[in-house]
C-alpha cells in the first residue's frame, strides 16, 4: 500500500497558472476523486503525478518522491488512464495492452510468459479477449476505454490515476469497471486518485472528495461534506437536488427551474 503526498503543488501553462498551491494527501488503499466545473485543474493534477505536466511543489508516494525517479520506475509505481489518450496506429489490443508490462522488460528483451498471463487475465476480466487482434483504432469509444484501463492495470502499480474513465462507457461496462478498481483496491491495496464529472457516481465510489475549482481545492473530506447544494449550486451554477439514500450514499439530481420556465412561457403566449 502507497500513499500519496502532494504539496504546494503549482502548474503554469501558457503563462497561465492553473493550479495553485494544491496539497492533496491519499491514505494507503483509500479512493480519492477530484470533483470540480470544467477547466477547474484535475485533469491537470493528474498529470502532473503521472509526471507528465511540468510543475513546482513535491509529490511524494510512501515520502518518496516521484519526480526524482526515472521514467520506467515512476512507471512501476503510477499507473495513469488519460482522459484523451492516443491510439497507436497498426497496433492491435493485445499488444496495446502489452505496454502497460513495459517498465518490467529488460532493455533488448522481450516479455516473459508471466508478462503475458498477467496480460491475458485482464484480456478476460474487461471482456476484451474477442477484440485481441483488432487494431485500436477500429474500436469504438468504450471498447478503446476499456483497452486503455487493462494497459494501466498491466503495469500493476500501487497507484491508480484515473482521468474521466467510463466516459464513454454505457451504465453496465461503467458500474463493471469502477467495480473491478474498487475490487482491486481492496484485495490489492491499490491507491486510486480519479477525476469524476458525475458526481453520484463520484459518491458511490470515493473515500473522499476533493472540489477543485479554478486551480485551488475549495473543499475537501468525506462526501456528505462535499456533496452538497449550497457547494454545487455556488461551484458549478447547477440547480441540484442532493438526496441521501437510506444506505449512506448521496444523490445529486438535477432540477429545472420549473416555475421559471413555465411563468416565461405564459408570458409569451
Ligand atoms: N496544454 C495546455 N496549455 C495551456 N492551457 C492548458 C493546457 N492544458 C490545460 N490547460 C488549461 O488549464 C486549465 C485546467 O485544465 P484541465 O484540463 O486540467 O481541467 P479539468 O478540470 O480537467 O477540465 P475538464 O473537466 O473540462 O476536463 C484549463 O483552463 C485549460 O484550458
Amino acid at each position: 500500500m502507497s500513499a500519496l503526498a502532494v504539496g504546494r503543488l503549482d502548474v503554469t501553462l501558457l503563462g497561465r497558472r492553473v493550479l495553485g498551491d494544491v496539497d492533496l494527501a491519499v491514505p494507503s488503499g483509500s479512493w480519492v476523486t477530484l470533483v470540480g466545473p470544467n477547466g477547474a485543474g484535475k485533469s491537470t493534477l493528474l498529470k502532473a503525478v503521472a509526471g507528465a505536466v511540468e510543475h513546482a511543489g513535491s509529490i511524494g508516494l510512501d515520502e518518496v518522491s516521484l519526480d526524482g525517479m526515472r521514467s520506467r520506475e515512476r512507471a512501476r509505481q503510477v499507473a495513469f488512464v488519460p482522459q484523451e489518450p492516443t491510439r497507436p496506429d497498426g497496433m492491435n489490443v493485445v499488444d496495446y495492452v502489452l505496454l502497460g508490462r513495459t517498465p518490467y522488460v529488460p532493455y533488448f528483451a522481450v516479455e516473459s510468459a508471466s508478462d503475458v498471463a498477467v496480460v491475458e487475465e485482464l484480456l478476460d476480466t474487461l471482456e476484451l479477449r474477442e477484440l485481441a487482434d483488432r487494431p485500436v483504432t477500429s474500436l469504438s469509444g468504450g471498447e478503446f476505454q476499456r483497452a486503455v484501463l487493462a494497459r494501466a492495470l498491466a503495469q500493476q502499480a500501487p497507484l491508480l490515476l484515473l482521468d474521466e474513465p467510463t466516459s464513454s462507457l454505457d451504465l453496465g461496462h461503467a458500474q463493471q469497471v469502477l467495480e473491478l478498481v474498487d475490487e482491486l483496491r481492496v484485495d490489492r491495496g491499490l491507491t486510486v486518485v480519479s477525476a469524476l464529472h458525475d458526481l453520484t457516481t463520484a459518491g458511490q465510489f470515493a473515500d473522499r472528495l476533493v472540489l477543485l475549482v479554478d486551480g485551488e481545492v475549495v473543499a475537501e473530506g468525506p462526501v456528505r461534506e462535499v456533496l452538497t447544494e449550497k457547494l454545487i449550486s455556488a461551484h458549478y451554477g447547477a440547480a441540484v437536488r442532493v438526496v441521501h439514500d437510506a444506505d449512506g450514499g448521496v444523490v445529486v439530481v438535477p432540477v429545472r427551474e420549473r416555475t421559471a420556465r413555465l411563468t416565461k412561457r405564459t408570458d409569451g403566449a
